[in-house]
C-alpha cells in the first residue's frame, strides 16, 4: 500500500477553533465503531454541486484541533473548486489520530470503513478523495461501504492519484506568474527555489530543469539530495531556502510557510506553489503585496489535482478537455494578478472574489 502524504513530523499551522459560528452545512463528528477513531466530515457548501474534498488522516494533539482542521480545510475547498470552475462544492473529511498513537494497517483499513459509513450517511452531500494519510488504495477501502468516494486505482476501474494533474496546474501557474513578473513565460535561465521535494514539488523540479531553469531545492528530508544531485540542482537548508535570491519561490511543502518573518526575508518576485494555505495569516497578504512580491493564491494554483478527480471521473469528459482545463488554471492565475494590480487589493483578495461571484452567481 503506498501512502501517497508521508506523514511529516510537524502538522500544518493548525487554526484554533473559530470563535465566530461555522457557515458549515452540515458537519458530523463520529466515532467510528471499528477503528474507535473520531471521524469529522464537514461539508462547508453545496451551492456549486456536491461537495469534494479528501480525507486527511493525521495525528492531533486534542479532536478539536481534527476539528478546527475540517472545518477550516472544508471553507478552503469551497473556493478552490469554485475559483477552478468546477460544479463542485466545498467539502473534507479527517480522521484523528490521537496524540502518541500511530495507527497500524488493520485500524487504518478500519478507519476507512469507517468513514465510508460516514460518507454514505450524509446521503450525496460529500465525496471524498485521498489526502494527506491517504492514497488510492485507501480510497478502495473506503469505496466498500459508499460510491460517494473518487480516485480509486486504475487497476479497480478508478482515475489514481492527482499528484501529476497538480503539478501541471502548478506549472501553469507558474509559467503565468512568471510572465506578470517578467513579460515572458520562459524558464530557460531563471532561478526558481522549490522548497518541498515530495509528489508535487518533485515533478516540478523535473518540469523546470527540463526547460533550462536554474533550481535551488530543499527539504526537510535529506535523501531528496538525490534528486537535486540528478537534476544538477544547488540544494540548500530548508531553514535558508526563503533567503535565497531568485526570480520565483516555489512551496511544496506543509502550509503555514508564508509568515511575516519569512515574507520580509524573501528576495524573489513571486511565490508560486503547490503547497495548501501557504499564508501564516490573512495578514500577510497584504505584507506580500506591500513587498511588490506577486503571490499566486495558492487554492487557485493547486486546484489541478481536484479538476482531474473531478473531471476524469465524469463520462463523457475525454484528455484534451481535461489538459486544457489543468491548463487554464494559468490564465486564472494571471487573471488574478491583474485584477489585484488594477484594484489596489491583495491576490488573495482578487481570488476570493472571483470565487465568490461563481458562489453567489448559483445561489
Ligand atoms: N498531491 C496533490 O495532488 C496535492 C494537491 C493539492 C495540494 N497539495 C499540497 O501540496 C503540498 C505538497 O504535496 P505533495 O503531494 O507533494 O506532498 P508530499 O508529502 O509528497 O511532499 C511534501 C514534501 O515536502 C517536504 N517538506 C515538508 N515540510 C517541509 C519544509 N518545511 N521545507 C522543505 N520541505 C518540506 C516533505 O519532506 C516532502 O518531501 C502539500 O501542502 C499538499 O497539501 C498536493
Amino acid at each position: 500500500m503506498t501512502i501517497t502524504h508521508a506523514p511529516a513530523p510537524a502538522p500544518e499551522a493548525h487554526a484554533a477553533l473559530p470563535l465566530d459560528a461555522p457557515d458549515h452545512e452540515r458537519v458530523l463528528i463520529t466515532r467510528g465503531p471499528r477503528s474507535g477513531l473520531t471521524i469529522i466530515v464537514a461539508v462547508h457548501s453545496t451551492a456549486l454541486g456536491q461537495a469534494l474534498g479528501g480525507a486527511r488522516v493525521w495525528q492531533y494533539p486534542h479532536w478539536t484541533d481534527a476539528l478546527a482542521d475540517a472545518l477550516r480545510l472544508s471553507q478552503a475547498m469551497t473556493l478552490k473548486n469554485a475559483a477552478a470552475g468546477l460544479a463542485r462544492g466545498g467539502g473534507k473529511s479527517v480522521v484523528c489520530i490521537p496524540a502518541g498513537e500511530t495507527l497500524d494497517e488493520a485500524r487504518r483499513h478500519d478507519a476507512m470503513l469507517d468513514l465510508g459509513d460516514a460518507v454514505e450517511s450524509l446521503g450525496g452531500a460529500y465525496m471524498t478523495a485521498e489526502d494527506v494519510g491517504t492514497s488510492a488504495e485507501l480510497m478502495a477501502v473506503v469505496h466498500e461501504r459508499t460510491e460517494h468516494v473518487c480516485g480509486l486505482p486504475a487497476e479497480q476501474g478508478g482515475v489514481g492519484e492527482p499528484a501529476d494533474a497538480t503539478a501541471a496546474g502548478v506549472h501553469a501557474g507558474i509559467l503565468a506568474t512568471l510572465e506578470h513578473v517578467t513579460g515572458s513565460r520562459d524558464v530557460a535561465g531563471r532561478h526558481f527555489v522549490i522548497a518541498g521535494l515530495g509528489q508535487v514539488g518533485g515533478r516540478l523540479a523535473r518540469a523546470l530543469a527540463a526547460g533550462g531553469a536554474r533550481l535551488t531545492v530543499t527539504d526537510v528530508f535529506e535523501g531528496k539530495r538525490a534528486l537535486a544531485d540528478e537534476l544538477g540542482a544547488t540544494w540548500v537548508d530548508a531553514a535558508d531556502a526563503h533567503r535565497v535570491e531568485a526570480d520565483v519561490f516555489v512551496p511544496c511543502g506543509l502550509g503555514g510557510v508564508l509568515t511575516p518573518e519569512v515574507v520580509r526575508e524573501l528576495r524573489v518576485r513571486a511565490v508560486v506553489g503547490a503547497a495548501n494555505n501557504q499564508l501564516a495569516s490573512r495578514e500577510v497578504a497584504e505584507l506580500l503585496r506591500e513587498r511588490g512580491i506577486a503571490w499566486a493564491p495558492d487554492f487557485v494554483v493547486n486546484a489541478g489535482g481536484v479538476v482531474y478527480l473531478d473531471l476524469a471521473s465524469t463520462p463523457g469528459i475525454g484528455q484534451d478537455e481535461l489538459d486544457a482545463r489543468i491548463a487554464g488554471i494559468g490564465d486564472t492565475v494571471g487573471a488574478v494578478l491583474r485584477e489585484a494590480d488594477a484594484t489596489g487589493s491583495t491576490t488573495l483578495e482578487a481570488a476570493e472574489r472571483l470565487a465568490t461571484a461563481r458562489l453567489d452567481a448559483a445561489r
